[in-house]
């Protein structure tokens, strides 16, 4: 079984809004909504669990409510890596456990369906899956505004979500970082500190996370041109 988690506890700080962005409308939908119905859509998911803050608990439920393969809203932590691992340990306590797990950031509306499943195939056959960007700039690393060294930028790809797991991996190698989950930035480099073997499934760049008020402009031009 392929369980989905849709990370939305977020409070969207940078993206400023009165409201968390992802109660944000894009052509009359929100934008959690957008993404769920990506995951909604792939054959290879067969349930997916959303992941709230607590004060937008019932906004949240209501705007998925109506998808099949919604299960539940989970309680989310104070990053994202905790928001994760509330979910994983919900699932963790089922009876029918899933297999594999995908997780989403609800702040990536320009998700590809196909994109989803391709990652499945993949984590199916690695262990762990993430969709990512190859480096189009020079990339450099950086302390203090003084540049260290310019990165090798072949070797150099962006990291987007889902980011797809064999469930059990995922949940030991949370387990194993349960004290120090939000010094890490994403899944992946969790799955990849336990030991475990992760490959890249090359995506789009239109998958945008939208973080701060020009990303949601660049959203609007999107939907213009791809209604
Ligand atoms: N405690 C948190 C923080 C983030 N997220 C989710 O993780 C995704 C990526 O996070 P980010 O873009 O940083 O969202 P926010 O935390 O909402 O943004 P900000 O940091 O600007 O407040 C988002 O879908 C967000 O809702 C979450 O589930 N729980
Ligand atoms: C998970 C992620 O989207 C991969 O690029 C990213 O690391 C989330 O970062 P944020 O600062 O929590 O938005």
């Amino acid at each position: 079984m392929v369980y989905a988690i849709i990370v939305a506890a977020g409070e969207g700080k940078r993206a400023g809004f009165k409201i968390p962005k992802q109660f944000v409308k894009l052509n009359n939908n929100t934008i959690l909504r957008i993404s769920a119905e990506k995951f909604q859509q792939s054959k290879l998911i067969d349930k997916f669990l959303v992941v709230s803050h607590r004060n937008y608990v019932d906004l949240t439920e209501k705007e998925v409510q109506t998808f099949s393969k919604f299960e539940k809203v989970v309680i989310g932590g104070s990053s994202r890596q905790e928001s994760v691992y509330n979910a994983l340990m919900y699932l963790d306590k089922k009876e029918n456990k899933p297999d594999f797990i995908c997780i989403h950031d609800a702040a990536r509306p320009f998700v590809d369906t196909n994109k989803i499943d391709e990652s499945i195939y993949k984590a199916k056959e690695v262990g762990g899956a993430v969709l990512a960007e190859m480096a189009e700039n020079t990339v450099s690393q950086v302390n203090n505004g003084r540049i260290l060294k310019t990165l090798e930028r072949s070797q150099i790809y962006l990291h987007h979500t889902p980011q797809t797991f064999n469930f059990a991996k995922l949940l030991k190698a949370y387990q194993n970082v349960e004290k120090i989950l939000s010094s890490f930035t994403d899944d992946a480099s969790i799955f990849i500190h336990a030991g475990y073997e992760t490959s890249i499934v090359e995506d789009h760049k239109n998958n945008i996370k939208l973080t701060k008020k020009e990303d949601f402009e660049l959203a609007r031009c999107f939907f213009e041109l791809n209604p």
